[in-house]
């Protein structure tokens, strides 16, 4: 085999790819053009499921299609960025597993603004700060992030895509584990590492945080405190790795969610998921008679959960995500249905069902 014919067929391809990459991104600046004129988004999730949708299923391989998808993850991230500069807020600090699930989301050439909290997210994007924000909204071992949901129903923000990211918890410390003295973490990580915990640091002191990272910036000054977070986070403020994969489920995935100011189009083919919440009237059958439009119809239900309303006591909303957009004739009725049924409806947004 001759190593440098081989190299130089691929130099050719190469320069073959960047014109065409090129061609391709000054097509996406003339749909930015058209788009911007009539202000609409120039961010369109569903488009950008449409297109990783046709090539992974005209994929004739070697390329795995998880390859396929974060090549032209970081090809349209370039060709947004041409667009327009998208500003996109997140749940920081740096190296959050929202600010990896915003990277998976939205690639690397989009700049990301780290926020404090959750309702900061919700707020910058309110304001106009931020086009964008990406903020956890459930795990699979720990259950749901409830400060997100609670900003949903209070915000006029809708959602406009979801992402799915697996999550490998590392215990970080500058301590080894019998000179640990307390764990920092987020609520919802510690409880994801619970048994582990439990078993390994019998005990210890468990401390809420604000975020992973901010438990690892903790750890960084404080030598008898240990942090769960990410091998990135403890890469970023350079401190050891004491323990690798201490979450008790090993598929740990958490969802989280982009939040914007307008509603994604629809997708089709039973590819989109719409979340909504509602309260009912206190009497016998009132949560049968809320979900019979939805089941009517054939509409597939894939979460249900309640939360008190905080309007008044023992009164609860329920949150719920269905298969189908918001602009599909058949759950638009089962909506309007529902509208006369419960007192309270909020259409949280409708997004493609994707992510993964
Ligand atoms: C080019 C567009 O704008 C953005 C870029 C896309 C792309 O590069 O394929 C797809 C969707 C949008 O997020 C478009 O809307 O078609």
């Amino acid at each position: 085999m001759d190593l440098d014919a081989l190299r130089k067929e691929i130099d050719s391809i190469d320069q073959e790819l960047l014109e065409r990459l090129n061609k391709r991104v000054q097509l996406a600046q003339k749909v930015g053009h058209y788009k911007l004129e009539r202000g609409m988004e120039v961010y369109v999730p569903s488009r950008e499921e449409e297109v990783f949708g046709k090539l992974t299923a005209n994929n004739q391989g070697p390329l795995p299609a998880e390859a396929v998808r974060a090549i032209y993850r970081e090809i349209i991230s370039a060709a947004i960025s041409l667009e327009k500069p998208l500003k996109v807020a997140y749940l920081g600090p740096e190296a959050t597993y929202t600010h990896q699930a915003a990277l998976k989301n939205f690639g690397s050439s989009i700049p990301f603004t780290p926020m404090n909290s959750v309702p900061d997210v919700f707020t910058s994007v309110c304001r106009g700060d931020a086009d964008y924000g990406v903020v956890p909204v459930e795990n699979s071992t720990q259950g749901t992030v409830i400060s997100t949901l609670d900003m949903l129903v209070e915000s006029e923000l809708t959602i406009v895509a979801q992402i799915y990211l697996k999550i490998s918890h590392c215990l970080i410390s500058q301590s080894p584990l019998e000179k640990i003295k307390s764990v920092h973490s987020k609520d919802n990580a510690l409880g994801q590492c619970r048994q582990w915990l439990a078993r390994m640091l019998p005990g210890v002191e468990l401390v809420d945080s604000a975020s992973t990272a901010a438990s690892v910036e903790y750890a960084a000054k404080n030598p008898e405190a240990a942090a769960i977070a990410s091998r990135i986070a403890a890469e970023l403020y350079k401190v050891p790795i004491v323990e690798e994969n201490v979450m008790d489920k090993t598929d740990n995935v958490t969802r989280f969610l982009v939040i914007g100011r307008t509603p994604t189009p629809l997708l089709g083919e039973g590819r989109d998921k719409t979340s909504l919440a509602f309260s009912l009237h206190d009497e016998a059958g009132s949560l049968l008679k809320a979900l019979t439009p939805f089941s009517s119809r054939g509409i597939n239900l894939c979460k249900i959960e309640s939360r008190p309303s905080r309007r008044k006591a023992w009164d609860y909303y329920f949150y719920v995500d269905i298969i189908g957009h918001q602009d599909e004739p058949h759950v638009k009725e089962a909506l309007e249905e529902l509208e006369g049924i419960c007192p309270v409806l909020k259409l949280l947004g409708s997004y493609p069902n994707s992510g993964l």
